[in-house]
């Protein structure tokens, strides 16, 4: 069956098809490649951004605990030291130590329950600053909880920089409100560790509160510390989840896609969120898919080319040998015709001399072998040169032919009867395996039938075209005989025939 549908079609259809199926092939294997290649490299950027995202949480978490230590430690110290001159000398070298000790700290400061602090880690201590308003003060002052407080992101009113408060409360013995402990973070501690990470030109990291502060961000800028980001889709994930995820955000601040990887803190209210930017991050792939499909559309290019000519070659073989085919069938028919017309007469049909003389040859043999008889009629049209002068040559013609048909249709058709024109108006017949008496009747039916044509013929005594034939037969012996000899008898009672008056058939005396 594969057979029978491989043959239905050319070698060009398939030499064609082979062609384009190499070509798309290269194509196709090098688009899933490409998209292969693609699929990793999303994520590498995912497991990327995920890593960032984690090291931040971990960073943010430990450095707002550190802050928070502090915190909870001067909290118990003033509470069971009371705010007398010499216990608030020990915090103040407490403190010092503390911000001295840990990098994040800008400060940490005491203030009573009306707002004025009451001690603070620098150095000298300046004229007091009333921080009742700020946001944290007013929390503790209006939230009993004892848990730590981070704040929305502030420009200290001391250093003039922006930092994040994380404050505790201060109670009172009877549990009422006493004042607040505050801590304050340097946003340039965070924004110096974001600086570390390898997120591309165009990658972006930032620290948020839950309700949607932004508290640092790289790339930094100072307009951007406190804004909300409330509407923003990638807070609306975050507050649905409220752990860890990932998802790809247009930022609201330089219309930038990018693959965000989000994360809680653990301990205190804020994420974090590490962003790729896809397309940078793509870029590399991009450019690599791009020189690498260049080179495959040359190949198939190439391939195509090549392939085309390959097949127009092989048309053009195929288009010559069946060329040569059909001039080999050609020039077979035209030496058929060639051997037929060497073997025939052109005027009657008939055989002609030479074949007449090769069967004779062939039969003479096989009459010698098998001891057979061989019998040759030779016949000739009665006055036939009157007939030419009488009618003309064409007519002369047209009645050869009438009497080599006629002949023709009464001569036995068995295998070795030959009957051939043997020159100008004479017809011989030969007939293998054909005794005397049956050669006499074949001729006598011969001469009968044309006498009975009733062929009018002025220049013969008789009226009408008549015949005259002499017949022979041989059993011939090796040695003793000849084929020649056969037809010479033939002849000679053929003369007797025309001698004895014409429109006769005479038979040899013997050969
Ligand atoms: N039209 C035509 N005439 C032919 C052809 N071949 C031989 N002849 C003529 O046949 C005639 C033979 O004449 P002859 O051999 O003299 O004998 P005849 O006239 O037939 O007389 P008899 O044989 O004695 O009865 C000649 O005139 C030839 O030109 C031929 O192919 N066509």
């Amino acid at each position: 069956m594969l057979r029978a549908m491989f043959k239905r079609y050319t070698i060009t259809f398939w030499a064609t098809l082979f062609v384009g199926v190499v070509c798309l092939s290269l194509i196709a294997v090098d688009v899933w490649r490409s998209l292969i290649a693609r699929d990793a490299q999303v994520q590498e950027i995912q497991r990327l951004t995920s890593n960032v995202a984690r090291a931040m949480a971990q960073h943010a978490d430990d450095t707002i605990k550190a802050a928070d230590t502090s915190l909870a430690d001067i909290v118990e110290r003033i509470e069971t030291d009371g705010l007398g001159a010499p216990a608030l000398a020990r915090v103040h070298r407490q403190m010092q130590a503390q911000v001295a000790n840990l990098a994040q700290l800008a400060g940490l400061f005491v203030y009573d329950e009306g707002g004025q602090w009451l001690v603070n880690s620098r150095a000298v201590l300046g004229p007091s600053l009333n921080n009742a308003d700020r946001e944290y003060f007013v929390y503790h002052r209006t939230h009993d909880g004892r848990g730590p407080h981070v704040g929305e992101p502030v420009i200290s009113r001391t250093s003039g920089k922006w930092i994040i408060p994380v404050s505790r409360r201060l109670n009172k013995a009877d549990g009422s409100f006493g004042g607040v402990v505050l801590a304050t973070l340097d946003i340039d501690y965070f924004s110096r560790f974001y600086q570390s990470f390898d997120i591309g030109a165009r990658g972006a990291v930032a620290l948020i509160s839950n309700q949607g502060v932004l508290m640092v961000r790289r790339p930094f800028d100072d307009n951007r510390v406190g804004t909300s980001l409330r509407d923003n889709p990638l807070f609306q994930a975050y507050s649905a989840r409220h752990g860890s995820g990932s998802g790809m955000f247009v930022s609201p601040y330089d219309d930038e896609l990018r693959f965000n990887s989000y994360r809680a803190l653990e301990h205190y209210p804020l994420f974090v969120t590490a962003a790729l930017s896809q397309e940078e991050m793509l870029e590399h792939w991009r450019r690599d898919s791009f020189t690498r499909s260049i080179g495959v559309i040359v190949l198939a290019a190439l391939l195509g080319f090549f392939g085309k000519r390959l097949v127009g070659q092989i048309n053009l073989r195929v288009q010559a040998e069946a060329e040569l085919r059909q001039a080999r069938d050609q020039l077979e028919g035209a030496n058929r015709t060639l051997e037929r017309l060497a073997m025939q007469d052109g005027l009657t049909g008939l055989a002609n001399r030479r074949q007449l003389d090769v069967t004779l040859g062939n039969e003479f043999s096989r009459a010698v072998r098998h001891a057979d008889t061989l019998s040759f009629v030779m016949i000739d049209v009665d006055y036939f040169k009157q007939y030419n002068d009488l009618y003309g040559h064409g007519a002369g013609d047209d009645c050869l032919r009438t009497v080599s048909k006629l002949i023709r249709v009464l001569t036995p058709k068995r295998a070795g009867d030959v009957v051939a024109r043997y020159g100008g108006e004479e017809i011989g017949i030969l007939m293998p395996n054909t005794e005397l008496a049956g050669a006499l009747a074949v001729a006598e039916r011969i001469r009968q039938a044309i006498e009975q044509l009733q062929t009018a013929h002025r220049g013969s005594p008789f009226g009408v075209l008549t015949i005259s034939a002499g017949v022979a037969a041989i059993t011939p012996r090796r040695g003793e005989h000849a084929a020649g000899m056969l037809v010479e008898a033939a002849d000679k009672a053929l003369y007797a025939a025309k001698a004895g008056g014409r429109n006769q058939v005479v038979a040899a005396d013997g050969v």
